[in-house]
């Protein structure tokens, strides 16, 4: 487990009400995630403006390309100084290889690069129609294990798998987990789900949570919940 586990998840369309919740949070307490909807409205300038308030910025775009193409976004990313960024693993060995190699002259400044396996919105169901016939927990294993091949930093799974990912793959390879949701909180889209502490229990090293926080009517007060609840 990291000493700072919590990525609070701005899935916002309005770059104000972001900022506002931004500047009540202390960058010791928590990482923020940028994802598609916000760096699609609002760009390089929302990075530069986290950045300057002293956050640790997951950049999460996951891109999903041709190699060349997906090296060269990985490598947009490392200019922006983003700490952690990420690719989907269903792009293949070759993609995530090619990305990685784009990091290496970024040397200890190079963000962490992650590979998404199946994202936790998926039921085994889900795969079934994508011609996937084997439950979620199995190709989050295969993708797992060609992602540590490609040299990356580790993959965003579900909580749901961590204790078997983390005895596969060994303790260094680091596991993003999103689909988190406190006790009795409404698990929306997402399906392979598990509270906060469930989770760290099970092996995850980062908790990435956004609606439970940013849907409360006291964002700042759930985020302090869910940080003391991991006592
Ligand atoms: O890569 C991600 O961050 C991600 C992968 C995944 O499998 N599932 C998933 O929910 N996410 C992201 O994690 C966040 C979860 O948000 P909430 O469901 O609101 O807590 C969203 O920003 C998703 O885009």
């Amino acid at each position: 487990m990291s000493d700072k586990p919590i990525i609070v998840a701005l899935d916002y369309d309005n770059k104000a009400e972001a900022l506002q919740l931004i500047d009540k949070l202390d960058p010791n307490m928590c990482r923020l995630k940028v994802g598609k909807e916000m760096f699609t409205l609002f760009g390089p300038d929302l990075v530069n403006e986290i950045h300057n308030r002293g956050f640790d910025l997951f950049l999460d775009l996951k891109f999903h390309d041709i190699p060349n193409t997906v090296a060269k976004a990985v490598t947009a990313a490392a200019e922006l100084g983003v700490w952690m960024t990420n690719v989907h693993a269903s792009g293949g060995l070759a993609m995530m290889e090619a990305a990685q190699k784009a990091l290496a002259p970024y040397g200890d400044k190079a963000p962490l690069l992650i590979a998404v396996t199946v994202l936790t919105s998926m039921s085994d169901d889900d795969l079934k129609l994508l011609g996937i016939n084997v439950p979620a927990a199995e190709h989050v294993k295969r993708l797992a294990s060609l992602t540590q091949q490609a040299g990356l930093h580790g993959i965003v799974c579900s909580a749901q798998e961590a204790s078997m990912l983390k005895e596969t793959f060994g303790k260094e390879f680091k596991l993003v987990t999103p689909g988190i949701r406190p006790a009795g909180a409404d698990k929306g889209d997402q399906h392979r789900v598990m509270t906060p502490k469930e989770a760290l229990l099970a092996g995850s090293d980062y908790l990435v949570i956004g609606r439970p926080i940013t849907k409360a009517a006291d964002p700042l007060a759930a985020l302090k919940a869910i940080h003391d609840s991991l006592k």
